[in-house]
This record gives C-alpha cells, sequence and structure tokens, in this order.
C-alpha cells in the first residue's frame, strides 16, 4: 500500500520497477492497479518467530539479486522489510528505506520494530525520512545513508484512495460509533484482554456501536473473536481492503486503534485516534492534538474513550483534519532523489579512470 505511490511515481520518471511479494501477508497487486508491473513472489508466508521470517526472506531473495537491480526498495519495519534489506546488503545492492528514523527509543516497544528498522537505517544507502522528527532521530545515530525527508507515502495512498471514494454518511447522532483494531506483539499476552474487557464495558451502553475490524494474523483474531463474541453492539469484521476501513474511518466519532498506518490517517481523515500503546514513533499527531496515549489498561482505555464521548468540544478540536506525517506527495519526491541518484552512480560508474599515467 505505501509502496504503490512511489512504483507510480518512479515509472513516471522513466525508471521501471518490479515488485517483491514476500508473502507475509497475502497482496495482490491488481487490486492495488499495478497489473503491469512485473512481480517477484517470494513465498515466505508470516511466521511466528519474525527473526525466523527474516532469515528466510533473506536466503529466498539474495539468489535473485545475482543480476543486481540498481537499488532495492524497502519500506517500513515489518520482518519482511529486513529480510529484503539484509539481503541487499548481502548482495553489494544499495538499499533505500521508505519509512526511515521512525523511533520509540525503547527496543521493546514495538517488538521487532524498533530493531528492525534500526538495523535497515544503520545500513541503507537513502534514507526517505517522513517527518524532520524521523530524520533528526537517524542523524543523531549517525547513520551513513543520505538523509531526505520527504512525508509518509501512505498518506499519499490515503488521499489518492479518498480522492475516488463518494462522499462520507451523515454521522447518526443517536449512536457513538467507535472503530477498534489492535495487533501490536507486545499486546498478545495481558493487552489483548485489558482492551478486550474495556470494549465490553463500553458497549454496555447502548448507545455506543463497536466495529471490531480482526487483524489476518489467527493469534489476534482467534483470541479477539473468543472474548467480543456475545455482543450485538460489538460488530466483529474480517480484515477488510483499504476502501472499507477508510469507510469504518470516517464514520467513526473515535479510533482506538495501535497501529501505525491508522496513526498516520486518522489525523489527515480528521478522527479523533487514542493510540492503544505506551509509547508512539509518531508523536507529530500527539503534538497537531489529533491523538493520544491510553496504554492497554482496561481502566484507562474506558475513562479516556468515555471522558472523550463527553466532551464534544474536545472530541471537535480532536476532529480537525491534519497533515504532520505528510502532504501526499511523498512519493514523487522520493522518485524525484532516487533518479538523481541513480544518475550520478551511473555517471561515476561510467567516468574513465583518471590514474596517473606512467
Ligand atoms: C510499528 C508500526 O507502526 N509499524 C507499521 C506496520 O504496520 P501497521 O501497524 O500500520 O499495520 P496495520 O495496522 O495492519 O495497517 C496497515 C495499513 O493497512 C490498512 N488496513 C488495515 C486493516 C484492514 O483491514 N485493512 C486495511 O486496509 C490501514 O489503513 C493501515 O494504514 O508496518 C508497516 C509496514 O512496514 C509500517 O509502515 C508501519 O510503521
Amino acid at each position: 500500500m505505501k509502496l504503490k505511490p512511489v512504483a507510480e511515481a518512479l515509472s513516471k520518471q522513466g525508471l521501471a520497477p518490479a515488485i517483491i511479494l514476500t508473502g507475509q501477508h497475502p497482496l495482490a497487486p491488481e487490486e492495488w492497479g499495478l497489473n503491469r508491473t512485473p512481480v517477484l513472489h517470494l513465498g515466505c508466508p508470516g511466521e511466528e518467530d519474525p527473526d525466523s521470517h527474516v532469515r528466510k526472506v533473506t536466503a529466498a531473495l539474495v539468489p535473485w539479486l545475482g543480476d543486481p537491480p540498481p537499488l532495492l526498495v524497502v519500506q517500513g519495519d515489518t520482518s519482511s522489510a529486513l529480510g529484503a534489506a539484509l539481503a541487499g546488503f548481502m548482495a553489494g545492492v544499495p538499499v533505500a528505506h521508505v519509512e526511515a528514523g521512525l523511533r520509540t527509543h525503547d527496543p521493546s516497544q514495538p517488538w521487532p520494530e524498533e530493531g528492525y528498522r534500526i538495523a535497515v537505517d544503520a545500513q541503507a544507502d537513502l534514507l526517505f525520512a517522513p517527518t524532520d522528527h524521523a530524520a533528526k532521530n537517524i542523524a543523531r545515530e549517525g547513520a551513513p545513508g543520505e538523509i531526505h525527508v520527504t512525508g509518509n507515502t501512505g498518506i499519499d495512498a490515503l488521499l489518492a484512495r479518498v480522492a475516488m471514494l463518494p462522499m462520507p454518511r451523515p454521522k447518526d447522532r443517536s449512536l457513538s460509533k467507535i472503530l477498534v483494531t489492535c495487533h501490536r506483539r507486545e499486546s498478545w499476552g495481558d493487552g489483548l484482554t485489558e482492551i478486550a474487557s474495556a470494549l465490553v464495558t463500553l458497549a454496555s451502553d447502548p448507545k455506543v456501536h463497536i466495529d471490531f475490524v480482526l487483524h489476518p494474523n489467527p493469534n489476534v483474531a482467534n483470541r479477539m473473536a473468543d472474548l467480543l463474541d456475545r455482543r450485538s453492539n460489538i460488530v466483529l469484521r474480517k480484515p477488510c481492503s483499504h476502501a472499507a476501513l477508510i469507510g469504518l474511518m470516517r464514520e467513526a466519532d473515535i479510533i482506538l486503534s495501535d497501529s501505525g498506518g491508522i496513526q498516520e490517517e486518522a489525523p489527515a481523515l480528521g478522527v479523533p485516534l487514542l493510540v492503544l500503546r505506551d509509547k508512539t514513533e509518531r508523536p507529530e499527531g500527539l503534538e497537531t492534538g489529533n491523538m493520544r496515549l491510553v496504554g492497554t489498561a482496561a481502566e484507562n482505555i474506558l475513562s479516556e474513550t468515555r471522558l472523550l464521548l463527553s466532551d464534544p468540544a474536545t472530541l471537535a478540536a480532536m476532529a480537525k483534519p491534519a497533515f504532520p506525517y505528510g502532504d501526499g506527495h511523498a512519493a514523487p519526491r522520493i522518485a524525484a532523489v532516487i533518479a538523481q541518484w541513480l544518475a550520478k552512480r551511473s555517471e561515476l560508474t561510467q567516468r574513465p579512470a583518471t590514474g596517473r599515467s606512467a
């Protein structure tokens, strides 16, 4: 989703991108309108142990880099991103990191993503930081790659999708609609039980309607389905298309989520967000006032949600759209830098050696 705008912008620069799908989640490029872009399927489904998935992705990709592409672009902080970046580093293929520099400065939150993104940034040649804050994080670590602040390509994808959707339906003022997603590994222990307990208590109010979008990971989906299944005003939904998710976000009065992408999208859509985590690598939305960190303790989630639902002025202030993560033009900026960088590189390799003559 976040690389589709980059692939399109690279094509507009006259470059010819190919897509690598690791198989971590089932994805069909045709659904994204990328029918004509060549696709390499690595066939590495997501695993319980993310480090094992990293190793499988690296091993599967290295043989394909024998005929080296001029650049390998990886995005984000997944085991797919690190596995692919390591393959690039090993094969001597330059690596660009889209969404570089996000940090909580706590390796356990989120785990394993914080460690994975630090490892990619430490060796990548091009670092595309979505914000100044992210760029400063990388500069502080002394990473040797070129840093460019571009905005997050997730906002490009969001705005492109919104432009194709019909206007949202007017809100039903007799109901408080809450959209919930959660999947972070650090919540797999007590966190999920606490979140479910808060939702069940919130749903004891018949004026509250909760849409819970289950994550593709069955560990999380089955557990939440078991904990939440018996309430008529909690609707459990399967993972859905981006368009459907945006529809649900726009209909919600409040979103409760631990998702990284939704932290970027909710401020842009003007939907108040309570983040189900103790720390975030995206503090910009806290500064604009569009989101608050509420952690995963049931009592806190409950009190913060009820407080907001009973305070229309604060809710309205949090519902003012803001774009702290990007203006929707990150991908063309990234593609322009890549085009220049590749041109400079090929000039350097083609220039005749200027060694001293005998
Ligand atoms: C620690 C962290 O923050 N890591 C993030 C992590 O991903 P995440 O936490 O953002 O993951 P999800 O919550 O699954 O959402 C992803 C997107 O999918 C959309 N969505 C969701 C449910 C659905 O049913 N249909 C949808 O269309 C939704 O709009 C959202 O934008 O990995 C990304 C890649 O490396 C990183 O970029 C990113 O840092």
